[in-house]
């Protein structure tokens, strides 16, 4: 068997572990409390969709709704991993949508049920090529872009997270190991909103990537 290449990372079945409500102006758009700890929640493997295949719309929403993030790829495992060395166990990074089922999380919510029809679905996570550590130096300081059929709906920077990079990677693996291959979505900033069928998603990290989804209904 050849090596496995990091670059690939999503096709290894490792865990994808995502960080809500983790910039303010989100958390008061959807009239969230802001957290004093990270809210987490996983997706599966299978959630992830790459370019060139469309996100699936399921049957049991009407309202999808995109949130473009930044993903942290981890290239060492460890668990209670201190913070001070969090940023050794960052392998690069990918550009991600946590796709959402905005009215299932919100009946979700009203009933205290998990979130997962809502946001662990088949193409709920869409990816950029993988982005190796070297090429964002600092990634506590970029800006996150997405637009619906070439309209601007967010745009923010990573600067304003509440909980940063190093705090996530620390607080998620004192509870869940963190593996090689393990992605972490890191929050979305303010400006989610509903896409339809036949809608074109464009996300891009300026100077560093961008990405292009179109979304469909299952045939
Ligand atoms: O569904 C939500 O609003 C929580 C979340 O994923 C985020 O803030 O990125
Ligand atoms: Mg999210």
């Amino acid at each position: 068997m050849s090596a496995r290449n990091i670059a690939r990372f999503w096709e290894w079945g490792k865990k994808i572990i995502c960080v809500g409500r983790n910039y303010a102006d989100h958390a008061i758009e959807l009239k969230n409390a802001i957290p004093s700890e990270p809210v987490l929640f996983l997706k599966p493997p299978s959630a992830y969709v790459r370019e060139g295949s469309p996100i699936l719309l399921p049957f049991y929403t009407s309202n999808l709704h995109h949130e473009v993030e930044l993903g942290v790829v981890i290239g060492k495992g460890g668990t209670a991993i201190p913070q001070s060395s969090a940023m050794e166990h960052v392998a690069g990074y990918v550009l991600c949508l946590d796709m959402t089922a905005r009215d299932v999380q919100d009946e979700c919510k009203s009933k205290g049920l998990p979130w997962t029809l809502a946001k662990a679905f088949n193409t709920s996570c869409p990816i950029s090529d993988f982005i190796p550590k070297e090429k964002i130096p600092d990634p506590g300081s970029i800006d996150l872009w997405l637009k619906v059929n070439h309209i601007v709906k967010q745009n923010g920077s990573t600067s304003q997270m509440i909980f940063s990079i190093p705090y996530l990677i620390n607080y998620i693996s004192e509870i869940i190991s963190l593996e090689e291959g393990d992605l972490i979505l890191t929050g979305t900033p303010k400006g989610v909103s509903s896409v339809q069928e036949q809608d074109e998603l464009q996300a891009g990290i300026d100077g560093i990537v961008t990405m292009t989804f179109k979304v469909d209904r299952k045939s």
